[in-house]
């Protein structure tokens, strides 16, 4: 059992657009990547997920995710059991990731990389442009560009398009795994006031991140995993202003 910090860790929704990970162990062989992991993102929620690199945050998203099994443990989104079902299958209950490193296609135009985004959606043409208006919106440099390599693209405008590529799988609720990596501090902020929009439109996301400061200013809540196990949740306000979070994490 982790920590709440105070004021903070209300959870236990199990209603629509709510995740629930629950005792969730992850091996890789005789390693344990991932110990009881219990964890809860309830509908409109910005969930921020703290811990060191190697904390097992990306195993945590791609179990989530259906691309890794776990040993023990379930996970339920929409009060259905989907631990264990394939990554299109998740997709297609609305749960979509925005990987670690991107994963783009960099010789492929910005546009086809993001209809890619849409393939459980590929034979509604209209709603596949309607995604594609939605996301050139939200980022106008990707409609600016979108007949060029994306491989092209500066850092931070292929991470645009990362998360641009998830929501054309419409998600309800968006893993984004560490969009800040390897980007300025400018474009981080920008990164994450483009989460903070993309919630306001109603999809909630869990978001991996070790720039904690950054990321608790539009968190709602917030857990930190240590070496495979949560040691601490709590609300945006208790953990920024929790000690060990603070020295751990924020660098005060
Ligand atoms: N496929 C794998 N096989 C064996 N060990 C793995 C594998 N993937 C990850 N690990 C190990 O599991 C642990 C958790 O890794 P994970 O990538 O989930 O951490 P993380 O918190 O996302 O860190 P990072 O930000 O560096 O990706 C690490 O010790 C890592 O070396």
């Amino acid at each position: 059992m982790h920590n709440s910090a105070q004021n903070g860790g209300q959870t236990g929704s199990s209603g629509q657009g709510a995740l629930q990970v629950q005792d969730v162990t992850v091996r890789y062989g005789e390693f344990v990547a991932l110990r009881n992991v219990s964890l809860t993102v309830n509908p409109g929620e910005i969930v921020v997920l703290l811990g060191a690199n190697g904390a097992g945050k990306s195993t945590l998203f791609r179990t989530i995710s259906g691309l890794q099994r776990p040993v023990s443990g379930t996970i339920s989104y929409n009060g259905e059991n989907i631990t264990g079902r394939d990554a299109a299958e998740v997709i297609g209950r609305g749960v979509a990731q925005c990987a670690e490193g991107r994963m783009l296609f960099p010789e492929l135009s910005i546009q086809k990389n993001l209809i890619l985004g849409a393939f459980i959606h590929r034979r509604d043409k209209n709603g596949v442009n309607r995604g594609l208006e939605e996301v050139y919106e939200l980022f106008p440099i990707l409609r600016d560009k979108r007949h060029d390599a994306a491989g092209s693209m500066s850092g931070g405008q292929q991470q645009m398009l990362a998360i641009g590529r998830a929501l054309m799988a419409r998600p309800q609720l968006l893993l984004l795994d560490e969009p800040s990596l390897g980007l300025a501090p400018l474009v981080v902020e920008q990164v994450l006031e483009v989460t903070r929009r993309i919630n306001a439109t109603g999809t909630s996301v869990l978001l991996a991140e070790q720039n904690a400061y950054a990321a608790l200013q539009i968190a709602h809540r917030g857990y930190v995993m240590e070496n495979g196990a949560l040691t601490l949740e709590g609300s945006q306000a208790a953990l920024l202003g929790n000690d060990a979070v603070r020295s751990a994490y924020i660098g005060v």
